[in-house]
């Protein structure tokens, strides 16, 4: 985030030198059965610095890195002062210098631990008050629908950041949760989305949470307003709307003009990021599904991770380990991607999560000193929840043409131990397997033991796994709310070096605006084939097409 090129940091070109002089030599294979102490000089333990049982182990030996080439990425972090540029985010400094704004997730989880001077800071206990006497009444069933029914489903209403934060964690904590209320989530503009979920619902029992920061956001806004058409086609008086419609934005005129009362909107602050804020308002389906307490666990979870991210050398820094290997695959193997596979069906939305909180970030050509990169930013991210990758896409992962660095996650124990956990013994047993085969592969001379002296040499070669092929494995004794927040935190920090580095602004989202815009103009064009006009032959041909078939 400091604007300056990587490519012209002293440690850049080492890199690209080490890559170029040791590549040939960094095979995993060989690294192991040079250094037995390799697993243990290239993994670390994590513990909360708040909680010894939040605690994970990140072991990163399978890797195709060295001590010089860690200690080079490690000189880059230096060189690009990302330590000064945390510190700036901690203290809230406006960071995100194009839209002017702080970078504040880390406040809505600071339990008064950092002293951060912006406005609005001094409002969070607040809303997590309000978040916390609401979620309750509503759990414990005072708060009442408008035929005086309890509440037994919440449609959170909520599109990027406002959707796949409380999506992600809501799945990912179900075993938390309340399970006679059911909670939906609607994103879509599509209007297959909202119509297939209120087939779902009952207006006297139905709590609709509209989740958008800004509340103007399209999709939210129309998915909100057919809401409010459907309830109110069956309560018919529009003051039962304060018992049904809750607001969580940050801009009060347009939530009260949408006929949400002031008192049903939860608030929050532009410092808080899209992709950042599950921690905020935003997370008040959360609270709902598994409780206020498990909420502050999930907070307090991430708020330990910001103390590890803020005040451990870098050289034991979990995000800074994680941010600079990624970089080595992506700007000097020319990896394209990262996958994230963790082996824990509960967190089967977790690289969907990541999606957004990475590539919207990172995905960016400009620095901001506005200088166009000559160098990779930010990798596609990818992944699905262990074992069904396996069975479609892991075959391009162990023997396809590209170098894909994975991260492999799971816990140690399940929170559904049935069969005496030997479905839980399986999971994990290829969660350990996984990153082995990729790491060592199997040569030809294995293969032709294998398969006997008649097989053909075609065979042979197609059963070959080269091996090499890098990962990252984090495992944990159970999934809990407060090791989920540590997990999340881990990466956003992670995103956030590698921005500092890449030089780039993570928090601003200007490649989302030009589709909207262009989408505008259209739908004011689809009338009529005439009204179709300023495009290009190939829009304006897809456009006759439709209305040529439409219909309404
Ligand atoms: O919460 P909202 O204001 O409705 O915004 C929802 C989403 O809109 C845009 O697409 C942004 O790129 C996302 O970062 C944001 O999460």
């Amino acid at each position: 985030m400091s604007g300056r090129l990587a490519s012209n940091y002293p440690a850049w070109k080492k890199l690209q030198q080490l890559y170029d002089s040791e590549r040939s030599n960094l095979v995993l294979k060989d690294l192991f059965a040079q250094d037995p102490a390799r697993f243990s000089k290239f993994s670390k333990e994590y513990v909360s610095p708040d909680d010894p049982s939040v605690t994970f182990l990140l072991d990163y030996s399978k890797n195709l890195i060295t001590k010089p080439v860690l200690d080079t990425l490690l000189s880059l972090v230096k060189e690009a002062e990302v330590e000064s540029y945390r510190d700036k985010m901690f203290s809230g400094e406006h960071i995100n210098t194009s839209e002017d704004r702080a970078v504040l997730h880390v406040a809505l989880r600071n339990f008064g631990d950092f002293k951060i001077a912006e406005g609005g800071v001094d409002e969070v206990d607040g809303v997590l008050e309000h978040i916390k006497v609401f979620s309750e009444a509503v759990r414990n069933g005072d708060h009442k629908g408008y035929t005086g029914k309890t509440i037994n489903t919440i449609v959170n209403i909520g599109i990027g950041g406002s959707d796949l934060g409380p999506v992600m964690v809501t799945e990912a904590l179900k075993a938390y949760s309340k399970r006679d209320l059911t909670a939906h989530f609607v994103s879509n503009i599509d209007g297959t989305h909202i119509a297939e979920t209120l087939r779902l619902c009952d207006p006297e029992t139905t709590l609709f949470i509209i989740a958008s920061k800004t509340f103007t956001t399209q999709e939210t806004i129309t998915n909100a307003e057919s809401a409010r058409d459907w309830f109110l086609a069956s309560a018919k008086d529009k003051s039962h709307i304060a018992k049904h419609f809750v607001a969580l934005s940050t801009n009060t005129k347009a939530v009260t003009e949408f006929g949400i009362a002031k008192e049903n909107m939860f608030a929050f602050w532009d410092w808080v990021g899209g992709r950042y804020s599950l921690w905020s308002a935003i997370g008040l389906s959360i609270a709902l599904v598994v409780g206020y307490d498990n909420f502050e666990k999930l907070l307090k979870g991430a708020h330990g991770m910001d103390k590890h991210f803020k005040e451990t050398p870098i050289e034991n820094n979990l995000p800074v380990l994680l941010a600079v290997i990624g970089i080595w695959y992506n700007d000097f193997y020319g990896s394209q991607t990262h996958c994230l596979l963790p082996y824990d069906q509960y967190l089967h939305k977790f690289a969907d999560y990541f999606q957004q909180g990475d590539m919207e970030s990172n995905g960016k050509f400009v620095t901001k000193g506005g200088q166009r990169v000559d160098y990779q930013t930010g990798p596609i991210i990818w992944g699905a929840a262990g074992t069904n990758g396996q069975h479609s896409f892991y075959q391009l992962v162990h023997q396809g043409t590209k170098l894909i660095p994975c991260d492999f996650i799971a816990p140690c124990t399940t929170h559904n131990p049935i069969a005496h956990s030997k479905h839980h013994r399986i999971l994990l047993s290829n969660f350990f397997a996984q990153p082995e085969a990729l790491a060592f592969g199997k040569t030809e001379e294995e293969v032709r033991k294998e398969v006997g002296a008649n097989a053909t040499e075609a065979l042979v070669k197609s059963k070959v796994f080269e091996g090499n092929r890098p990962s990252n494995s984090i495992i944990f004794p159970l999934l809990t709310p407060s090791t989920l927040g540590a997990l999340i935190a881990l990466y956003e920090h992670k995103i956030f070096v590698q921005g500092v580095i890449w030089g780039i602004n993570s928090f601003d989202q200007m490649g989302v605006e030009l589709g909207k815009v262009l989408a505008k103009n259209i739908l004011a064009q689809l009338g009529k084939p005439d009204d179709v006009k300023g495009h290009d032959s190939s829009t304006t041909g897809l456009i006759h097409y439709y209305q040529k078939y439409r219909k309404e």
